[in-house]
């Protein structure tokens, strides 16, 4: 067993688990709002796809961003003198992207792809595993150690099909000689591994929430250490971002205490999802079938479908409960102590329900997971909640009131 954090008292310990690979296990009794862990990427690239040329916009939300830090960009930022494609917030950007994910050799390839009119046709999602793999081959270039942190994390038996190949070889096409030392020859095999450890363990960096629901991500990063956690669908910890502030670091805080030796997992997409569509995403993009102690409860629920037809998810049964609560209390409340509404716990239909109502925001279309704030230096819990996509801070008993900016 290795740990993540170096120091006197490791947080977390990384192990071996059958059937789940390495995971992460608390070292310790591990407390609310507890930040476990800090992770920089050793390589991050944007999820756009390419624009077509210098003056083109490809966002959804028409928001550029640095292509160093992603931050969203000043009205007048740097431009690659070299590419002239490539955008910076800062001369610090500007200068930091050119000894790292912005080469020579980084600028060099993108110019090219960028003026190959065949790949600017190509479908966005092969455009950005086309960003995917110069970052990844240039990482081999500008940091070789990094290069075989990648290649260490987990990937999928890859079947390299026709669009694959067919990507690959239009990058290599347009790919200039490289400097060496390149180790790495540029083979139909490795490329498919990389985007399969790609998939498996990028996190995204999203743009900023408009409030509508929808927002799409903005960049990708593999953060190595990050990329140990499995998955449940009721976590323990979830992770904040703060790239707006020109950090790209991920942040990993506790949502609730948890004893020494349990296993410490992320939710790898929003906690809201139903049965169905979890099992589906888990199984098609990461390979496995989550056997965690909510979808046990979830397949039961028969067909997964309500009276309607519709899918049935934790939204509508936390909906449900309340609405019961809400008949008990008019009915005088004879089951409950001293007037309080709360969510049953023992029910055996939805032993979970206290998940949604406490940790998961309350604000509409958000779908974030609420974790405290870290405890005082004095090691005091926080009794403020913090959204991890919309940033709301609230009082934890609080009924969905937010509090004051
Ligand atoms: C980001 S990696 C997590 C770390 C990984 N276990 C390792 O050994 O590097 C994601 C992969 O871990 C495995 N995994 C994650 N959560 C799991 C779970 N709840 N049950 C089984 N396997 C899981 C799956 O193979 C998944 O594709």
């Amino acid at each position: 067993m290795s740990t993540v954090e170096s120091g006197a008292a490791p947080l977390l310990n990384v192990a071996e688990i059958p059937g789940r690979g390495r995971a992460l296990i608390a070292a310790q009794h591990l407390q609310g709002g507890q930040v476990v862990l800090r992770d920089s990427p050793i390589l991050l690239y944007s999820a756009l796809p390419f624009s077509g040329g210098p003056s083109g916009s490809s966002s959804s939300s028409n928001l550029r961003y640095c292509d160093h830090c992603f931050r969203v960009l000043p009205s007048a930022p740097l431009r690659c003198p070299s590419c002239s494609y490539h955008f910076f917030c800062s001369p610090s950007c500007l200068g930091g992207a050119t000894v790292s994910s912005h080469s020579p050799w980084a600028c060099q390839t993108l110019a090219r792809l960028i003026g190959c009119p065949s790949f600017i046709e190509q479908p966005p999602d092969r455009q950005i595993q086309a960003r995917f793999l110069v970052a990844a081959y240039n990482l081999s270039i500008t940091s070789p150690s990094n290069f075989q942190t990648l290649l260490s994390l987990q990937s999928r038996d890859f079947h390299t099909d026709d669009a694959t190949a067919s990507i690959v070889q239009l990058i290599a096409s347009v790919f200039p000689p490289p400097p060496t030392p390149f180790s790495h020859g540029f083979s139909l095999e490795l490329s498919a591994s990389l985007l399969s450890k790609d998939k498996l363990n990028a996190f995204g960096l999203m743009e900023p929430s408009g409030g509508d629901g929808e927002r799409s991500v903005r960049a990708y990063g593999i953060y190595p250490r990050a990329s140990f956690f499995n998955h449940d669908c009721l976590p323990n910890v979830c992770r904040f971002d703060y790239v707006d502030t020109g950090n790209t670091d991920i942040i990993v805080r506790m949502i609730h205490d948890v004893p020494m030796g349990r296993e410490i997992c992320l939710s790898y997409f929003p906690v809201n999802l139903n049965y169905r569509n979890r099992q589906k995403r888990l199984a098609e993009d990461y390979g496995f079938s989550c056997d965690c102690d909510r979808c046990k409860v979830e397949a039961n629920w028969s067909d997964n479908e309500n009276d309607n037809g519709e899918d049935v998810d934790a939204d509508d049964e936390v909906e449900n409960m309340e609405e019961e609560e809400e008949e008990e209390e008019e009915d005088g409340g004879k089951n409950m102590e001293d007037g309080d509404i709360e969510v049953d716990k023992n029910n055996t239909d939805f032993p979970h329900a206290y998940f949604f109502v406490r940790y998961m925001c309350n604000r509409e279309n958000c779908f974030g997971t609420l974790a405290p704030l870290p405890p005082s230096p004095a090691g005091a819990s926080s009794e403020i909640m913090e959204c991890n996509v919309c940033g709301q801070l609230k009082r934890a008993d609080d009924e969905g009131e937010e509090m004051d900016e």
